[in-house]
């Protein structure tokens, strides 16, 4: 193993915790991280996304899995996180292993400015050979804004630092055609199309949250960023070097052709819809043709309460995601544009700048492996009159 690679290596919580009484597998973690610290040796960079806090913080709030609600989860993590990264930090010392924690939001990996801060964070990290352990901030993330998996967090990460790995070790050895629980089911050694699978099987271990469908979800956007994926088994002795040696069977999803820009990549993965906008289907057609930007006549409605540089989500009149891109202006903005069709954009809103709502050089048209989004029915609909 001679090339010096950027690896994210993702542990879910049927790794970390023992399913019956709700404790940290320290065998487990010390398998791994003086597998870790061997490959940062060799001058690997890694970087892990760790789950386990709700899992570990359970006993405190006197809960189980199966019945916890959402507040209990969240306190749970408040307890667990504290626990797990304790763990991490004395044994990762025993392998002379510097270590730090990053909690992130789903808002903090979707708006551009933070997400980009984040990479910067990560990458000084590096530079210092300390190894950030990433997990989502669920004590603080909403119902309506958290990731939920750490599956798909750990997509984000390895397109946000460019990744060549992303390794999700689970408690299963990869992806099989059916449930593995069913003794006929086949195993998938290598995936050329993600976009293939995302109708996997959702069945979870008894603390997964997501099962292999939100694997699937974290490989299909990791084939987008140009990131190979490999799925497996969360074995004790030496879990990641023996994947990267090719030691035992795992699932691979292999990169594919020509990787967009880092900011198209980065529109293509999202998973919240921030605001949106409706436009005629000739209009999206042409949107979609990369013909055109969008300009306020094309807007027959827009959701939403968004800034100057937030995501658009477009859709056609039928309701399908066609785009997405970076608005010029504010939701407020767009309606004063909208109403008044008739005065330049200047004298509307106060001060000279671009025309075009969403510039063309700033859309990604979304294809058939681009997981598209619904737009949200909560939202207040404004309607600009015809
Ligand atoms: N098609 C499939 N292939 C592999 N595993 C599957 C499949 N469908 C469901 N599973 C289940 O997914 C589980 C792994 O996901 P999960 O429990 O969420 O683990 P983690 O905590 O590692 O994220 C396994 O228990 C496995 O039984
Ligand atoms: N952020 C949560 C993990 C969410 C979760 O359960 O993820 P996973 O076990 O990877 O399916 C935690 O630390 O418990």
């Amino acid at each position: 193993m001679s090339a010096k690679k950027k690896i994210v290596v993702k542990i879910g919580s049927s790794l970390l915790a023992n399913s019956n009484n709700l404790t940290l597998r320290y065998a487990f973690i010390s398998g791994l991280l003086s597998d870790l610290a061997q490959l940062q040796k060799e001058g690997h960079n890694i970087i892990l996304t760790s789950s386990g806090s709700v899992a570990l913080g359970l006993n405190m709030v006197g809960k189980r899995p199966e019945d916890a609600g959402v507040l209990d989860k969240q306190a749970a993590a408040a307890c667990g996180q504290p626990l797990l990264m304790n763990a991490y930090r004395q044994v990762a010392s025993e392998y002379d292993l510097d270590v730090a924690q990053m909690l992130v939001t789903v808002e903090d990996m979707e708006e551009r400015r933070r997400f980009l801060n984040i990479k910067n964070t990560m990458l000084r990290l590096f530079e210092n050979d300390i190894m950030p352990i990433i997990n989502e901030n669920d004590s603080i993330a909403t119902r309506e804004l958290r990731v939920g998996d750490n599956d798909r967090l750990s997509a984000k990460v390895a397109q946000m630092v460019e990744a060549d790995e992303l390794i999700i070790l689970t408690s299963v050895e990869g992806l099989y055609d059916r449930d593995p629980s069913d003794p006929d089911a086949k195993f998938i050694h290598e995936i050329e199309d993600v976009s293939e699978h995302l109708e996997t099987t959702t069945g979870t271990s008894a603390l997964g949250s997501g099962g292999m469908l939100t694997k699937m979800h974290a490989a299909n956007m990791a084939q987008n960023a140009g990131v190979e994926t490999i799925i497996a088994e969360g074995i004790i002795e030496r879990p990641v070097s023996s994947v990267l040696n090719k030691e035992r069977r795992f699932t691979r999803c292999l990169v594919r052709g020509e990787t967009a820009s880092p900011l198209k990549v980065w529109l293509s993965n999202r998973l919240q819809v921030s605001g949106t906008l409706v436009v005629s289907n000739e209009i999206a057609e042409n949107v979609a043709k990369k013909k055109s930007g969008i300009s306020r006549m094309d807007i027959i409605s827009l959701q939403g309460d968004f800034s100057k540089g937030d995501v658009l989500h477009v859709y056609n009149e039928k309701g399908k995601e066609v785009a997405r891109g970076l608005t010029n202006f504010s939701s407020e903005e767009i309606m004063l544009l909208a109403r008044h069709l008739e005065m330049p954009v200047e004298n509307v809103i106060g001060y000279k700048t671009k025309s075009d709502i969403v510039g063309a050089e700033n859309i990604l048209v979304l294809e058939e492996n681009h997981l598209q989004l619904e737009a949200p029915e909560h939202d207040q609909k404004i309607v600009i009159p015809a």
